[in-house]
Order: C-alpha cells, then structure tokens, then sequence
C-alpha cells in the first residue's frame, strides 16, 4: 500500500515538473498563451525589479544546488524515504521554478532587436533546439530516474535501486553536459533580447557554471578515473576542435 502510494506521488510530482517545464518554454519565449512571460510580468522600479529577479533566481540556484548534494541527500533521507527522494527534488526544484516566474518582474528595455526575418527565424530555431536537447539528454541520461519514477517503481516492484552508470551517448559522446548546453541555448537564443531576458540569461548561466563545479566533484567521487578521463576527453559545454 504504501509502496503504491509512493508510485503516485512520484507520478503527481513528475506532472508538476512537466507542467512546470512546459510553461518555462512560453515564459522564456514570451509565448502569449501563457498569463506570464519574461517580458509581460509583475511591474516595479528597475532597481527593485532586478534585485527582486535576481533573489528569484539565487532561490532557485541554492534549492537546486543544495538538495542535489550526496551530503544533504544523506540526512535528508532520514526524514524522506529513499523511494521518493527524487521526486521530492523534482517536487522542490518545480516549486522553486513556479515561485520565480510568478513573482518575476519585467525590465522590458530592449539590449537588442533582431528584426531581419531569417536573422529572427535562426535564433527561433536555436531556441526550439535549444530545448529539444535538453529534453533529448534527459533521456540520454535515464529520463524516469532523473525525475524520481523508476525509484518509486522499482520500489513498488521490490527491486534494488539501480546502481549508478557513466553515460555517453549520442550528444555526451561530444559534450559532457548537453542538458547545461541546450539550457545556454534556449536562454540566450532570441530575436528580441530585454534587459528582464538579459538577467535572467546571465543568472542561470553563472548558476549552471557554479553547478557544474559541484555535479563534477561528485560525479568524480562516484565514477573515479572514468569520469577524470571522460573530463580529460571531452569538452564541458561546447564540443573540442580536433576531437578526442
Ligand atoms: C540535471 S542532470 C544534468 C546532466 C548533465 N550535467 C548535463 O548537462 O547533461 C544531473 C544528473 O545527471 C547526472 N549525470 C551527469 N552526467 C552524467 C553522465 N555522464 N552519466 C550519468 N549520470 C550523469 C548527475 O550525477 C546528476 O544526478
């Protein structure tokens, strides 16, 4: 029974991330079918604006950055079974993400404006590409892990967690964080850049930076001298000239 009941919390925070998700691609590429974009959003001073904009983004960072940690998931599971450790990451990191796009405020100053029609059609299809591979590379990595389903499940179906694996597939052949790289893209890729957009671009940039230090400190504590070698090889965000 409570196996069951862990499935379907895992199930209900997968929908919110995925929602959450989806509702990021319209809120970072002003789409109208949403209430709320980066452009069109709460008002205020630009001075109050930018400091507000940048908490939400440090809020973000720290609850992204510190949950993920082995030493923070350690004491945590203590309060939280391991089962549904994940998705209550997933469930945190999705709340952190509603928070900063509902209490975002637009600096709509324009930083530059792409107006040229195939100028603004490549820049539109970076954006789509942008996201594609993040999408993409969470699959590459295992999709239902990453987002807490195949713990609840294996949990339900009496198997052991999953022991950890080194992938490189497909785009971690070139690159070892594609998912950090399709983010870069779909924040920075767009025909009309404002000083909200601007922000937001620098912010979780230097957040995925920052990530990346400690993703790959950990990554090196479980994998060992597969992963220095991987680092040895291949390039962090950008593929290397000449190859291998
Ligand atoms: C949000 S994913 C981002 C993955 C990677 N940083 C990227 O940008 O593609 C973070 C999780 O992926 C795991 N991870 C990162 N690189 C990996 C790899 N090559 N193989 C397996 N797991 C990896 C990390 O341990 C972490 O739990």
């Amino acid at each position: 029974m409570m196996r069951a009941l862990y499935l379907l919390y895992a199930a209900v925070a997968y929908a919110i991330f995925f929602a959450t998700f989806l509702y990021l691609i319209a809120f970072v590429g002003n789409f109208s079918l949403v209430p709320v974009t980066v452009d069109f959003a709460r008002v205020a001073t630009p001075g109050i604006a930018a400091m507000i904009d940048i908490a939400l983004i440090a809020l973000f960072g720290i609850q992204h950055s510190v949950m993920a940690r082995p030493g923070f998931k350690a004491g945590w599971t203590r309060i939280v079974p391991a089962p549904i450790e994940r998705s209550t990451y997933v469930l945190f990191a999705s709340i952190a993400l509603i928070v900063m796009m509902a209490f975002w405020h637009q600096l709509p100053a324009p930083v530059w404006t792409i107006t040229h029609g195939a100028g603004a059609a490549i820049l539109w299809i970076l954006f789509a590409s942008g996201w594609a591979i993040v999408l993409t590379s969470t699959f590459l990595i295992n999709h239902f892990e990453l987002f807490g389903l195949q713990q609840a499940w294996f949990a339900l179906r009496k198997r052991a967690a999953a022991p950890p694996v080194l992938r490189q597939p497909f785009f971690y052949k070139f690159v070892r964080h594609p998912l950090y790289s399709g983010f870069f893209i779909a924040f920075w890729a767009t025909p009309v850049m404002t000083v909200g957009h601007l922000l937001l671009a620098v912010g979780l940039s230097i957040y995925m930076l920052i990530a990346i230090r400690y993703e790959e400190r950990d990554l090196i504590d479980v994998f060992g001298e597969a992963y220095v070698g991987y680092r040895r090889r291949v390039g962090m965000l950008i593929p290397r000239v000449g190859g291998r």
